[in-house]
């Protein structure tokens, strides 16, 4: 299969930097995250980062990186920079072959600072470059529900290879699809999926574990005959897509059913495995600039399940103009058979206002 050691390497640093942020959360839920005043979703953020940029760097030593965070804070912060390069150093998984994959842990702090600062690559149309959010849904995860761990490989401006950690999304999808999953988190076994996509080669989920990857299984979006009976997914953050404009799209539909609200990539990766049909992002700022880690892994997940995902225009995403999709205006995602009716109501609605 094509790319199978970036599907890999990336698959085993999202699993690892996942496991890393759920134990950031567990200790924020004990009230034992007390050595600096920084807060969860900020020493998650740089810890998940340098992880995954070591690995990469590791494996890829060429590659570029777009990633949210770099280095500035933590060179002049020396009590957070303590705190993550402790957790940096515990994050190790429980497989002496996948921590080789992934080069081991980082040696010392400047290796640290170095990955982190691996991430100011400005993207582009040319060459390897990964996207990665080391946590997409930040209020997601403070409030203990949904939040992913993001990670793509762009070749020239196309998205090949993705990896979402979505660390409170149920195993078995037949679960309830909530956003209060996450409450009585802790860093056990038992709970989250890893989804990963090759471009040309299918979606798969498993079992978020602690070592060797658990068996793979192929996903699919989820056959459906009758629009009305859609369920969709939407933003919990009324400030990221307009509720009104996606409860009059599935209004003219002929949809009943309430919106499934949740925090982050874990829609994408939701309705790639058929736990929900459609999510919609209408853009409600006429400024914000949707980023290109906010969107990569789950757009190759999504195609690769069965279904096409378009801005609300219904324009391909353009991952190959830099670190922003600065050509796109929202998001529209289903499975392949209905998109053009949904792309329908969606620019009648948006042209009606
Ligand atoms: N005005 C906005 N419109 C759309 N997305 C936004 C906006 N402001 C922030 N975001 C981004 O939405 C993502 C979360 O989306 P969701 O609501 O689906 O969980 C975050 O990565 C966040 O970026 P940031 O992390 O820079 O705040
Ligand atoms: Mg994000």
């Amino acid at each position: 299969m094509a790319y199978e050691n970036e599907l890999h390497l990336a698959q085993l640093a999202v699993q690892r930097a996942t496991l890393l942020t759920r134990r950031v959360y567990a200790a924020k839920s004990k009230g034992t995250l007390s050595k600096s005043d920084a807060s969860p979703v900020t020493i998650g953020d740089f810890g998940a980062q340098a992880l995954i940029i070591a690995a990469i760097k590791h494996a890829f030593p060429s590659d570029e990186v777009v990633g949210e965070e770099d280095a500035d804070d933590l060179r002049t912060n020396e009590a957070l920079r303590s705190q993550i390069w402790e957790l940096v150093q515990e994050a190790t998984l429980d497989d002496a072959e996948a921590e080789a994959v992934l080069g081991g842990p980082i040696k010392d702090v400047d290796g640290m600072l170095t990955a982190l600062d691996a991430g100011r690559s400005a993207g582009g149309a040319k060459g390897r470059i990964w996207a990665l959010d080391p946590i997409d849904g930040t209020k997601g995860f403070l409030r203990g529900g949904q939040y992913a761990v993001c990670l793509a490989l762009m070749v020239d401006g196309e998205v090949v290879v993705g990896v979402l950690g979505c660390p409170n999304l149920p195993v078995d999808d037949k679960e309830r699809l909530d956003t209060s999953i996450g409450a009585d988190q802790t860093d056990a076994e038992g709970k989250g999926v890893l989804f990963s996509a090759v471009l040309g080669h299918g979606a798969t989920s498993r079992p978020l574990t602690r070592g060797a990857l658990a068996e793979g299984t192929t996903i699919k979006m989820k056959p459906l005959e009758d629009i009305t009976q859609a369920t969709f997914c939407e933003s919990v953050e009324a400030g990221h897509s307009s509720h009104g404009d996606q409860a009059a799209i599935a209004g003219k539909l002929g949809i009943t059913k309430e919106s499934v609200r949740m925090d982050s990539q874990a829609k994408y990766a939701s309705i790639a495995r058929g736990a929900g049909d459609l999510y919609l992002r209408l853009p409600i700022s006429k400024t914000y600039q949707e980023k290109i880690w906010d969107h990569a892994a789950g757009v190759v997940i999504v195609g690769e399940a069965g279904g096409t995902v378009t801005d609300a225009w219904g324009k391909k995403l353009d991952f190959s103009i830099g670190r922003t999709l600065s050509g796109n205006k929202g998001v529209v995602a289903a499975p392949k058979a209905i998109h053009p009716e949904v792309l329908k109501v969606v620019i009648e609605v948006l042209s009606s206002k």
